[in-house]
């Protein structure tokens, strides 16, 4: 049986987490290492659980680790873990189809993006519910950037004013986040761009600096930070 968390909610949230973490460099599996003594993961969990449209939290796990992930969340929420694949598009995959009848709002939203705000899900969530098909949290791009060649060159500037830094949780009606897997080619690394490729409209929403993916060393180090300040 799936592990239900608000019966009234609306939302579904899967939360990829069976990434190796290869750029945070070697160790155990990205999710399960520590940030201020406790499993990104766990940070993760805690957050999304913490909005009240959710309904089910689905998390996908290293294949190893689906045992000692359940024992990790009991505590934290109500879960469901299921193993993930090799890809991420095919962990996503798998925790799709743990999510139970009910919930028609489908949130995806990386473990890695442990200090993201309840608040965040919430305002990703409405804009489904407001009738946006697929809705995604973004920020501005705030360095320059410049289009180079294989040796480097710069071939020119880029119009950052159109251009936006793409975080998660992502957030789908769930027919829409269905069919696009369903149909889904080569892996990619985003489920917003699975459901461009099905000519579906998607929505940008303001992001928050918090929901910062940690990938590698320096982001581990500031969300301590973070974390250390209040965050
Ligand atoms: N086969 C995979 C690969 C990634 N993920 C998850 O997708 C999220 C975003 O991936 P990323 O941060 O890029 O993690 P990794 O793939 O672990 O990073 P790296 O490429 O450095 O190994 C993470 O929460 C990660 O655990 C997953 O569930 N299954
Ligand atoms: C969905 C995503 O977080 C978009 O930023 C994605 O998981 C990024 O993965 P990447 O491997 O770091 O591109």
């Amino acid at each position: 049986m799936t592990a239900q968390l608000n019966p009234r909610g609306d939302v579904a949230v899967l939360v990829p987490a069976a990434g190796a973490g290869v750029r945070l460099g070697p160790g155990a599996p990205k999710a399960l290492r520590p940030l201020a003594g406790e499993p990104l993961l766990v940070h993760a969990v805690r957050r999304v659980a913490a909005a009240p449209s959710v309904h089910t939290i689905v998390v996908a796990a290293p294949a190893t680790e689906v045992e000692a992930v359940r024992a990790m969340l009991a505590p934290v929420a109500p879960v469901t873990v299921v193993p993930g694949g090799a890809e991420r598009q095919a962990s996503v995959a798998a925790a799709l189809a743990a999510v139970p009848a009910g919930p028609e709002i489908v949130l995806v939203h990386d473990a890695a993006r442990a200090l993201t705000p309840p608040g965040l899900v919430e305002s990703v969530a409405a804009a489904v519910r407001d009738g946006h098909d697929a809705v995604i949290p973004v920020l501005p791009v705030v360095d320059t950037v410049k289009e180079v060649d294989a040796a480097e060159r710069v071939l020119g500037t880029v119009d950052r004013s159109a251009l936006r830094a793409v975080q998660t949780p992502q957030g789908f009606r769930r027919s829409v986040l269905l069919a696009a897997h369903r149909s889904a080619g080569d892996a990619l690394t985003d489920d917003a761009g699975l459901v461009e490729k099905q000519g579906i409209a998607v929505t940008c929403v303001p992001g928050s600096e918090l929901a910062l993916k940690i990938t590698r060393p320096f982001d581990l180090s500031l969300a301590e930070h973070l974390l250390s300040t209040g965050a």
